[in-house]
């Protein structure tokens, strides 16, 4: 389950239609984004391990755009805190199918729920942890401040934010400097030239980048006053923000 090689871009297509998380990527997608994302097994331990710090006894944690549940089974082998439960969300069923018995295939004592919905409408309740983990980047840009708001006005007062984004830079030297290494990383792993110039055309009216400075400032905006950055490695970060301890009811 789950071994499979991704090779979706090995061959030339005549023409390279819109990324989708449907059942052929989400057949492959460990092996896709362990080899696409330098320090995703990292960034997936280190969710387990903060959860872990920042779960408040008895709350929700949502996983959302949970894909195949890595961040929520990460969060249930590292974090001890009494009574919380994982809701995990994610709107493509090819990948909630796979994901459900993902989960049910390891042994857990947090129970997770996992709920095929669109994040833009899905209903939060009050919350100590939102992990998006390489999702906000798949929502329209206009929808995002918004999106932020709601996940702020979820969170409980010390709540915790994890958000980890692929970014763009204004400097061009470092955009292609940073770009260029990723695609080196790609090719250390097996990748074609072709391969990751097919994926990337198929990405670039799904996937749309914000800068690192326009993640900062939408924290600021929302209400964010702690905001740190975790993790980098060339163009993929992942930063903390915790709601203030007056903040929220
Ligand atoms: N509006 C939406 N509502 C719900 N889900 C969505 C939406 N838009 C996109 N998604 C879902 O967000 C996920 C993004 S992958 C996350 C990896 C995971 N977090 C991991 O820790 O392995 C990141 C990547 O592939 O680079 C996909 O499963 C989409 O179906
Ligand atoms: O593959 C890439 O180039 C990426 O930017 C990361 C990624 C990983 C998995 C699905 C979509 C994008």
């Amino acid at each position: 389950m789950n071994k499979q090689r991704d090779s979706i871009y090995a061959a030339p297509l005549s023409q390279v239609s819109d990324f989708a998380f449907d059942a052929q990527v989400a057949n492959v997608f460990p092996d896709m984004i362990n080899r696409s994302v330098p320090g995703y097994g990292t960034i997936v331990d280190v969710i387990g391990r903060l959860a872990d710090r920042f779960a408040q006894p008895n709350t929700r944690i949502y996983d959302l755009g949970c894909s195949l549940g890595a961040a929520s089974l990460s969060i249930r082998q590292h974090c001890s805190v009494p009574g919380v439960q994982i809701v995990a969300v994610d709107n493509s069923p090819a990948m909630v199918e796979r994901c459900e018995s993902h989960i049910s295939a390891y042994r857990g004592t947090i129970p997770v729920h996992v709920q095929c919905a669109d994040i833009l409408t899905y209903p939060l309740e009050k919350c100590s942890i939102i992990v998006l983990n390489f999702t906000l980047q798949f929502i329209a840009p206009e929808q995002r401040d918004a999106l932020m708001q709601r996940f702020y006005d979820a969170l409980l007062p010390n709540g915790l934010l994890i958000l980890s984004e692929k970014v763009t830079h204004t400097d061009p030297l470092v955009e292609s400097t940073l770009v260029d290494l990723h695609h080196e990383f790609k090719r250390s792993n097996g990748y074609s030239d072709l391969e990751i110039s097919q994926k990337r055309a198929a990405l670039e009216n799904v996937m749309r980048l914000d800068s690192a400075e326009r993640h900062i400032e939408r924290f600021r905006a929302v209400g964010f006053s702690t905001i740190q950055e975790w993790y980098r490695c060339f163009n993929f970060t992942s930063w903390i923000a915790v709601k203030g301890a007056q903040d929220g009811e």
